[in-house]
């Protein structure tokens, strides 16, 4: 298959084809999305829950990062994939960019930040700077001491129109797409239709462009914690293949994620 580009995911926004993408952290299941039509990977720094058996995504490193982003790299070499700058490694625009090139290096086509107005400045000089970024809003894993947990955001009427305008800005500024974590469906709905750059929702409702899930969670393989956005796709295949397979057709034609799966308000 040819090369996925952000071209390519922008036209998918404006032709209405849903993005299906999955987090990925090796080579051989890397190999496997790729295949099965996943859109583009993330390594998440939910490696930190995956992967390393922690309880946030706190302690994951740039290194971390940059190892499991060469793994993915080499089992999908057409792959779109993104990558997690982790907690306190874009605390300025200066680290941020000395940071990001570790992970562009490593096989990165695009760099993922959690947060909004704070990080215009780095967006902005990390695009100067040839390094394409992916923002993120909603809920922001890497703030949950101050969150003070996992918890649906942008709720209130003034939240959500907070979170309306930084989305802009972060689009204004550069970022070429847009996670949206954990948000009602109402205002992922409102943002997706603001916004030019395509938006990727994991709890935030079925009229993102696109959507993403945490590979394990997909697979039924999360027993910690069960958020409500999660589906065991294994549950209802015969294989991984199959599994992933499901994803991709459910995500492509609509059908997840469900109201079941989707905060309203
Ligand atoms: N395996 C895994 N999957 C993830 O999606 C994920 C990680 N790890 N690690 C980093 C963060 C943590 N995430 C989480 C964790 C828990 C909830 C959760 O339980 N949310 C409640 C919201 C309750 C409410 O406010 O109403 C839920 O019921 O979904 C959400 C996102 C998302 N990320
Ligand atoms: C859940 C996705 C969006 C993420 O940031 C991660 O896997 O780390
Ligand atoms: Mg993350």
């Amino acid at each position: 298959m040819a090369a996925m580009t952000i071209a390519k995911l922008a036209k998918m926004k404006a032709d209405g084809e849903k993005i299906a993408s999955l987090t990925a952290y090796d080579a051989s299941f890397a190999k496997l999305f790729a295949q099965q039509g996943v859109d583009f990977m993330l390594v998440g720094d939910s490696l930190g829950n995956v992967v390393l058996g922690e309880s946030s995504t706190l302690p994951v490193t740039v290194n971390d990062v940059a190892y499991h982003t060469r793994a993915v790299r080499n089992g999908a070499p057409d792959a779109f994939v993104m990558a997690d700058m982790p907690f306190m490694s874009y605390a300025t625009p200066q680290q941020a960019c000395q940071e990001a090139a570790k992970l562009m290096r490593a096989g990165a086509n695009m760099v993922k930040l959690e947060g909004g107005d704070w990080l215009l400045d780095t967006i902005r000089q990390l695009v100067e700077r040839s390094v394409p970024v992916c923002a993120h809003l909603g809920l922001l894993p890497q703030s949950v001491n101050v969150l003070g947990g996992y918890k649906v955001q942008g709720k209130e009427a003034s939240a959500a129109e907070n979170t309306l305008r930084q989305a802009l800005a972060l689009q204004e500024a550069g970022a070429q797409l847009l996670v949206l974590e954990c948000v009602p469906s109402s205002l992922a709905k409102r943002i997706t239709e603001a916004l030019d750059i395509p938006t990727i929702g994991i709890g935030a409702g079925p009229d993102c462009d696109g959507q993403i899930l945490v590979m394990h969670d997909m697979l039924g393989m999360n027993s910690d914690y069960l958020p409500k956005f999660v589906k065991d796709f294994l549950a209802e295949a015969n294989d991984l293949a199959g599994a992933v397979d499901l994803y991709v057709k459910q995500v492509k034609e609509g059908s997840f994620p469900g109201p079941e799966h989707s905060f309203k308000g």
